[in-house]
């Protein structure tokens, strides 16, 4: 029976996992499933945000539903003891590459957008972001100058190989849409996102159904709240995609509502919401669920070869916020607990 490792972290991590797990469990599959340490709550109860049993569950997981880390207590701590370092390190540990992450706007949802709703409602697109390399991982530290003073550095850097790979996820992508694919990068100034755009080109010869094209991030994120319409797949590195996806939740109604999915090429993956620990929001049951729901139905769609299971629970999703359940981030009153409850009345 496949194994799920249930990683909820910090801050709403725990709280929005919990009503994914309830959808899952209503949904009746053959799955086993395993807690573990992840984040803050790892680093206060076992001294490290990431503990050797976390990576081992994770290792030994078919996939992995991941809440959120972060926690202010936590920020002042050196780097390798951050919360943070959890999330990076699986991703680096289990090759997780490829970072898909899904903005559409649900119907109904036009009003919470940031967008005019005749704007929002062409909202359609994936970003596939690029997730072990980037300023991420290159080599990073503070150092004095000849000077004395202090200088900060992070190395931007990928590799050839790096590119090509992310460059096919976001070909065979676009070959299951709408047959559009968009290069974000930043070639008028880096000299690594040059050798990102010669790469996507050359790779582009394997896709001849594919349109390809190319845009600088600057005027990607304007045009993602000028015309978002105009996008179907965005693949870039980790740095814009993250950036660029935070942006396309708020026009798709809220940051509450992002699920995404990080692969490595296996049927191995992690999900997890978009957003992160909110510790303006933690405990107060005000945070939205439906990112870990989604999260949860690509968990089944892409790890587990379940998608009509997937099916239901995005069906319930869209049904339930069509049928006007809300959340304050999405301008209603409804608690995390009654927000999963609307999705499981409507899961058919
Ligand atoms: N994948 C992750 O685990 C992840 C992602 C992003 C940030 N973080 C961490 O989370 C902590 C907080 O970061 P931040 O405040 O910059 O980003 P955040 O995404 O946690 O929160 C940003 C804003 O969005 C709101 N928000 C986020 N998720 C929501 C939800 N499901 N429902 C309703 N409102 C929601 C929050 O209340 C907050 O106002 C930091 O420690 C950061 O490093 C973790
Ligand atoms: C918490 C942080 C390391 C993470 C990232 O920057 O990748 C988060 O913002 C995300 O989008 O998953
Ligand atoms: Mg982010």
């Amino acid at each position: 029976m496949p194994l799920i490792a249930i990683l909820a972290g910090d801050g709403i991590g725990p709280e929005v996992t919990a009503e994914a797990r309830r959808v899952l469990d209503t949904l009746g599959l053959d799955l086993t499933y395993e807690e573990g340490l992840v984040g803050g709550a790892a680093y206060k109860a076992a001294g490290h945000p990431l503990p050797p049993e976390t990576l081992d569950l994770a290792r030994r997981a078919d996939a992995i539903l991941f809440g959120a880390v972060g926690d202010p207590d936590c920020d002042a701590l050196e780097r390798q003891f951050r919360p943070e370092q959890a999330i990076l390190g699986l991703r680096k540990d289990l090759g997780l590459f490829a970072n898909l992450r899904p903005a559409k706007l649900f119907a109904g949802l036009e009003d919470a957008s940031a967008l005019r709703p005749e704007i929002a409602r062409s909202i359609d697109m994936v970003i596939v972001r690029e997730l072990t390399g980037d300023v991420y991982f290159g080599a990073k530290g503070i150092r004095t100058t000849a000077d004395g003073l202090r200088e900060g550095h992070d190395e931007m850097r990928y590799d050839e190989t790096e590119i090509a790979r992310i460059a096919r996820v976001g070909f065979e992508t676009a070959r299951t849409r709408k047959g559009k694919l968009l290069s974000v990068d930043k070639a008028n100034v880096l000299e690594t996102s040059q050798l990102w755009r010669d790469v996507v080109i050359e790779v582009s010869a394997d896709y001849p159904d594919v349109t390809l094209s190319h845009m600088y991030v600057d005027n990607a994120a304007m045009q993602l709240v000028r015309n978002p319409g105009q996008f179907d797949v965005i693949v870039t590195g980790n740095l814009f995609g993250d950036i660029l996806s935070d942006e396309a939740s708020m026009c798709a109604g809220s940051i509450g509502m992002l699920p995404s999915a990080a692969l490595n090429g296996s049927n191995k993956g992690m999900y997890e919401p978009i957003h992160g620990s909110a510790p303006d929001i933690a405990g107060q049951g005000k945070a939205n669920p439906c990112a870990a729901i989604l999260s949860a139905a690509m968990m089944l769609r892409h790890s587990l070869d379940l998608p009509e299971a997937a099916d239901r629970i995005e069906v319930a999703v869209a049904a339930a916020i069509l049928g006007g359940a809300r959340t304050p981030d999405l301008g209603g009153t409804l608690s995390t607990r009654d927000m999963g409850d609307a999705v499981l009345a409507n899961l058919v």
